[in-house]
């Protein structure tokens, strides 16, 4: 399969890169124009990023970036409830990664909380987000192989409230099917409202994914929901 013969919506357009370095340098490079663009126009600009283990070039990159970033805020799409000093933070991800060099300016706006409970954690994480300049402008996703992206994951009962499109939560509480964390997700009508919408993937595997989940309902493939609007996609080999 090549990337040419997936019959993507129009408003969808790929980018592909020869490897990973090159994907990240690509990426950072666009992002930071959408976030210097949005900075000639507003006094602040918003930025989701995705966790996981293949963003890491990309933050490094966009981190030497020479931007505004005392106005920019930085936030994630979604987060495994974890407190920031153990493995599997997304936060630690970004505090290590991006938040460095001349983005360590950057207004970091997290999702963790220590809750009693994970539903608790999860409403508290949506009074933070509050202080995020909705909607937000720039906003990029990741995709696992099962076509969830953020936390939002196949077969997962708090889904369909998760992904409807005139939801009213912020972020909602999300189980992973075999990661031992529960987690909080950013819900599909704050993503999807994002000025500029990223998707980088890696792979094969995930382009297969990609084309599955033309076929599939968003309810099967959350990356689903995300295909049909306007749509930067950035992949490599
Ligand atoms: O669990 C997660 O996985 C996806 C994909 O991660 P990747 O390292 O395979 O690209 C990520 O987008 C999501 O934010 C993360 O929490």
């Amino acid at each position: 399969m090549v990337i040419s013969d997936i019959p993507f919506p129009a408003g969808v357009r790929t980018h592909t890169a020869q490897d990973a370095t090159q994907q990240a340098q690509a990426l950072a490079a666009a992002v930071a124009k959408a976030l210097g663009q949005a900075l000639e126009h507003q006094d602040n600009a918003s930025l989701l990023v995705s966790g996981g283990r293949s963003p890491i070039a990309f933050f490094e990159a966009l981190s030497e970036y020479p931007l505004a970033w005392t106005r920019i805020q930085v936030g994630l799409v979604d987060e495994r409830w974890v407190a920031p000093d153990q493995p599997g933070s997304n936060e630690a991800l970004v505090r290590t990664h991006l938040l460095r060099h001349q983005a360590t300016l950057a207004q970091f706006v997290g999702l963790y909380t220590p809750a009693s409970h994970l539903e608790q954690a999860a409403d508290q994480a949506s009074q933070n987000l509050l202080a995020l300049k909705r909607p937000v402008d720039v906003v990029v996703l990741g995709m696992g192989e099962d076509g969830h992206t953020a936390s939002l994951f196949p077969g997962n009962s708090a889904l369909a409230q998760a992904l409807a499109p005139d939801g009213s939560a912020l972020c909602l509480p999300m189980q992973a099917p075999v990661a031992p964390h529960p987690r909080l997700t950013l819900t599909y009508p704050v993503l999807s409202a994002a000025q500029h919408l990223f998707l980088a993937v890696q792979g094969m595997a995930k382009l297969e994914t990609l084309n599955q989940a033309l076929q599939l309902e968003p309810c099967q493939m959350p990356i689903r929901a995300f295909l049909d609007q306007p749509l930067e996609l950035y992949w490599c080999p």
